[in-house]
């Protein structure tokens, strides 16, 4: 504990009082001994004097006063003697607790402040504190998308035919798919639009009664919004690699009866839009009037179009890419080496062992770094500290930096960092122009309307590769794409929290006939979104 100049006035109260009980502590043992003195020399020369005039009128007497001053001298002396002893050690237990109390009030925090302060002045440098008590203590100021562990409330396509990969011959005894849907398919099976998730979210895109709990695209999803329930019947599936029920890196391999681990196949986009075109054949739907996803779903979006051209109506890619630039591949892989280096990552082998947090906690921080922006941060937290009061260690001291440590935290228990493995590796593998002489060729098997979303403050998938994107499949001969740029504050996740601006995009494009409608105008974007606020989905 050391005196700072904001407590100043504290150590000097704090030593007024020490002082003053050292004095009153010394002060009383003196008086005492000098008591104890005092009263055991009149004691013994009160008794003397007793016994001097008892024996001279003895002998005065005859023998039968010496014999009474010879009885009578003998009581004497033993009661003067436990006198003294009593006095004695009333003194002495009195003397013991005065040392006591001493001793607590001088082995007090208090005095040793008094102690340190005098053997150092104010502002001596005694080191650093090494207990370094850093605690997440954020303060919850802003949006964050609702994220949760999803256990229930969704459904399961299950296939027991042997499910191939892209990559390895990987196969996949069978395959089990998660999904929620909401909305009604219309009698014609045309009106079915799928959702598909960025990497960490479930088949929870909105709540529903088998699961109250938010879902992630809660606002976004419902009657009268963006994707609007009343209208479509909506469709989310878990990504194939995932952890909230369907088949992946912690799903029980029935050949070992134990989890997969990193035994499991590596997984590809193209994988996951295989599964989730499986799912689409379970449930009978032959075409999707629209296919809408952000980030890892706009790949999918992208890929479903690429793979099943005649069973997409329509698609949205919302701050993705068709290709893995190598600047967003190096962001996931600082991520994967987190969890790596991880000793409980085991080589992937912790379930049911010690579970990788540490490796989890820290990927987390720095995807976090990934998902939202500077301008974000700035307006949030500014310079703003943890504590005023506090002073400066090597623990956490700004607003951003507890932020990133309570994200890291909170998410670190809730997904599998296997699953993070597994999916990041297959966006950092994603490229639609593979196998063809140039992402054009690869972008032209899309044949159906198409509307980038790009976010200006977007790190991860950057604003001038969805500019890129956009231009690449208008190259490709698809005269029927529609670009918005938005400058939305909050980075990669503007898709999760920007109703104003995604979800009237998203209606926009939805519900409106498509035509060749080249780069839309600002225009129309505002024409939008009067739209979208005038229906029933709440906005905001
Ligand atoms: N915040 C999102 C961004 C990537 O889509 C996630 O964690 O999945």
């Amino acid at each position: 504990m050391c005196c700072s100049v904001s407590c100043l006035h504290c150590c000097v109260l704090v030593a007024v009082v020490v002082v003053v009980l050292l004095v009153v502590v010394v002060t009383v043992v003196m008086v005492e001994v000098v008591v104890v003195i005092i009263v055991v020399v009149v004691i013994v020369v009160a008794e003397n004097g007793r016994s001097i005039s008892g024996s001279s009128r003895g002998r005065r007497n005859g023998n039968s006063i010496i014999g009474s001053s010879s009885s009578c001298s003998g009581s004497t002396s033993s009661s003067t003697s436990s006198r003294v002893v009593v006095v004695v050690v009333v003194v002495v237990v009195e003397e013991i607790v005065v040392v006591i109390v001493a001793h607590i009030v001088v082995e007090s925090p208090a005095a040793d402040v008094f102690q340190q302060e005098l053997k150092e002045p104010q502002g001596t440098f005694r080191g650093l504190e090494t207990d370094f008590p850093c605690l997440a203590r954020v303060k919850d100021s802003g949006p964050e998308p609702a994220y949760q562990n999803v256990t229930t409330g969704y459904k399961t396509f299950r296939s027991d035919k042997p499910f191939r990969l892209k990559l390895n011959n990987g196969v996949l005894p069978q395959l089990d798919v998660a999904y929620e849907t909401w909305g009604e398919l219309n009698k014609e099976g045309s009106n079915a639009i799928i959702v598909l998730a960025g990497m960490s979210a479930s088949s929870h895109a909105r709540s529903s009664v088998d699961n109250m709990r938010p879902g992630w695209w809660e606002r976004f999803v419902g009657p009268g919004c963006a994707v609007d329930t009343n209208k479509f019947f909506v469709i989310c599936p878990n990504s194939l690699g995932g952890c909230y029920g369907t088949s992946g890196p912690s799903s029980i391999n029935e050949l070992t009866g134990k989890p997969y681990g990193t035994t499991f196949p590596i997984v590809t986009v193209e994988d996951i839009t295989n599964s989730m075109f499986q799912l689409l054949d379970h449930l009978g739907i032959e075409k999707l009037y629209g296919a809408v996803g952000s980030s890892l779903g706009g790949m999918l979006s992208l890929q479903s179009a690429a793979s099943f051209p005649d069973r997409v109506g329509r698609l949205i890619s919302i701050s993705s890419c068709a290709q893995s630039h190598p600047s967003s591949i190096a962001m996931r892989y600082l991520q994967r080496k987190c969890i790596m280096v991880d000793p409980n990552w085991n080589k992937g082998h912790y379930y049911n062992l010690a579970y990788p947090k540490v490796g989890m906690k820290l990927a987390r921080e720095i995807a976090t770094l990934t998902y939202r922006s500077g301008p974000e941060w700035g307006m949030r937290f500014g310079r703003g500290r943890i504590n005023d009061e506090e002073s400066v260690s090597l623990c956490p001291t700004f607003l951003i930096e507890s932020y990133l440590e309570h994200q890291g935290e909170s998410f670190s228990t809730i997904y599998d960092p296997n699953s993070l493995l597994y999916l990041s590796k297959a966006m950092d593998m994603y490229d639609i122009g593979e196998g063809f002489d140039s992402l054009e060729d690869g972008l032209s098997r899309i044949k159906c309307p198409v509307m980038v979303v790009g976010v200006q403050t977007d790190v991860l998938f950057p604003i001038w590769q969805q500019r890129e994107l956009a231009k690449a499949l208008q190259d490709s001969g698809n005269n029927q794409v529609t670009f918005y740029e938005l400058n939305s504050i909050y980075g990669h996740d503007t898709f999760l929290l920007d109703l104003n601006g995604v979800g009237a995009a998203v209606k926009g494009f939805l519900e409106t006939e498509q035509r060749n409608v080249g780069i839309i105008s600002k225009h129309r974007l505002k024409q939008q979104q009067k739209q979208t606020q005038s229906t029933a989905c709440p906005l905001n």
